[in-house]
């Protein structure tokens, strides 16, 4: 095994324990070690036989290293079991995907801190290793350092992982500054419908790109003496186009304006991601960005995406689907605001506590306490919007919180095609979820939540509220393959287990 090899196993290993809440000397005993061996392992120098990651592997019920595909993982929930205590919210997939990407730009090295430990990470990092970038997990697994070479095995890149996911097109504003050719495989990620680049290609259009789709690529080319003479305004306020206009206009020398920007969360930290590489930017959380772009990046950086507001609308769901008291700590508040200011107006009793500063320096963070409560379903429709408005990721979560409420919730997904029809297999947990059309269901509540046996959507959102519905349901259920789940969350179900749930991972 190589040094960093040792060095991801060993993080893999500390998280692992730290998530079974175990201390070093606490693994020792089962393994019939010392706990200074446990310290040498977690810091990767001490080599490992098979037989000893085997070994921890089983200690600590979690699967370290797999060797060829591994065997889909399955949960089996004992559901009906209040929750209690409190629990941090990790940083956001999304922030972390724009992050990866945006490492492309630096010349230097790259240090993200905190960065979640999920799949869709794992694909891009795949691909970005791939072409050539170092990347060595630090700190026990905590944070990443990224170092890209001088110049891009382009033609070696994993094609299966970039498929996998769809922020994978967020290597087109970095690349297009450094190569005249390049393809790119079409986006993947989770079947939600359709989903079109086309916004992302009227941009960087500006930038001097041209993309030809062909069978299975973007072949892309680029006129370099193409730059953009006039604001650019975004035809759609989307997060990953508004990131990729960022990413193209970081080294573009002069002032690039993208109007009709989202200021929403993942584009926030990407901005300030930006200016510690020293890109100026004018009007950050706002709709009107003015990029003070720079003919070279090569600054070493350290910075720390936010926290998610998503995996915090997860757990509040978790709360209420559970009637639980819950203290969901580290909130990023600005963009839960929406959601609560509905959620109060369906009945829910919560308290905030006093705002802080996120370690990005920028996000205003909260501790939220969610308390057991008698929701009924609000007068109006639950509809979203782009930042700031409900979150179209935060909406089917509210599937699950309209069961749980007296009265019948219309909740309208404007956005996506396919996700509003995943949430009728809320139905096999004993929900009354009735598709209205492929955007609008109405939900009729409350919900006597009985177990059951589930596949996971292929849709991340729904597959977590099908989820948070087994454990409201008294019984036991079983979730089968959860790939999509790790998708965006880290350690879930043991991060459940740690609030008293019961859920079991396994696989066949
Ligand atoms: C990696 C990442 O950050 N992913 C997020 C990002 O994906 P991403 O930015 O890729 O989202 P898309 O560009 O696919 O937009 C989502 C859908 O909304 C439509 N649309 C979007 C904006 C708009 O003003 N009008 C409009 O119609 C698009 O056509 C599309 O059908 O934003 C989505 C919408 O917030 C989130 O669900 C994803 O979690
Ligand atoms: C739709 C989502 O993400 P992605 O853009 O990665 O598919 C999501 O996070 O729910």
């Amino acid at each position: 095994m190589t040094t960093t090899d040792l060095d991801q196993i060993g993080g893999l290993i500390r998280s692992a324990r730290k998530h079974r809440g175990l201390t070093q000397t606490q693994l020792a005993e089962v393994l019939g070690t010392s706990q200074s061996a446990v310290h040498r392992i977690e810091a990767g120098n001490q080599n490992l036989s098979l037989e000893m990651v085997n070994r921890i592997a089983a200690a600590l019920d979690a699967p370290l290293i797999s060797v060829g595909q591994a065997a889909p993982q399955h949960l089996r929930v004992q559901g009906g079991v209040k929750l209690n205590g409190s629990i941090d919210v990790r940083s956001s997939k999304n922030a972390a995907v724009a992050l990866l990407c945006a490492s492309l730009l630096n010349r230097g090295r790259t240090v993200i801190r905190g960065i979640a430990r999920i799949e869709e990470v794992n694909r891009i990092l795949e691909v970005l290793t791939s072409i050539g970038v170092r990347a060595t997990w630090l700190n026990g697994g905590a944070d990443l350092e990224l170092s890209r070479p001088d110049d891009l095995d382009l033609d070696g890149m994993d094609v299966e992982a970039a498929r996998r996911t769809r922020s994978v097109i967020m290597f087109l504003g970095p690349l297009l500054h450094s190569y005249p050719d390049f393809a790119l495989p079409y986006a993947g990620g989770c079947d939600l419908g359709a989903r079109t680049i086309e916004p992302h290609l009227q941009v960087l259009r500006r930038f001097g790109l041209d993309v030809v789709p062909t069978e299975g690529f973007y072949r892309c080319s680029v006129d370099d003496s193409v730059e953009p003479t006039r604001p650019i305004t975004l035809t759609e306020r989307g997060d990953t186009v508004t990131e990729n206009a960022l990413l193209a206009a970081a080294l573009s020398p002069g002032v690039t304006v993208i109007r009709n920007a989202s200021p929403n969360y993942m584009v926030q930290d990407l901005c300030v991601f930006l200016t510690r590489l020293g890109v100026e930017i004018d009007g950050i959380g706002t709709t009107t960005l003015q990029v003070h772009g720079v003919a070279e990046i090569d600054v070493d950086v350290e910075f720390a995406p936010s926290e998610d507001p998503i995996e915090a609308m997860s757990l509040l769901t978790a709360a209420i689907v559970t009637g639980s008291e819950l203290t969901i700590r580290r909130v990023p508040i600005e963009f839960l605001e929406i959601e609560l200011a509905v959620l109060e107006e369906m009945g829910l009793e919560f308290t905030l506590g006093t705002e802080y500063v996120a370690a990005n320096a920028h996000t205003r963070l909260v501790d939220l306490t969610v308390k057991p409560s008698v929701l009924h379903a609000p007068i109006d429709k639950i509809h979203p919007m782009p930042f700031p408005g409900l979150n179209i990721d935060n909406l089917p979560f509210f599937a699950v919180i309209a069961a749980t409420a007296e009265g019948k919730t219309v909740i309208h997904d404007w956005v996506y095609e396919n996700r509003a029809i995943y949430l009728t297999e809320l139905n096999r947990l004993g929900a009354r979820v009735q598709l209205l059309d492929p955007h609008r269901i109405i939900v009729e509540g409350p919900t006597r939540w009985r177990g059951t046996q589930v596949v996971c959507p292929p849709a991340l959102r729904p597959a977590v509220c099908i989820l948070l519905g087994m454990l409201g349901a008294r019984g036991e259920s079983v979730l089968r393959d959860v790939y999509v789940i790790n998708r965006g969350y880290e350690d879930l179900a043991h991060r459940l287990n740690m609030l008293g749930a019961d859920i079991e991972v396994f696989r066949d």
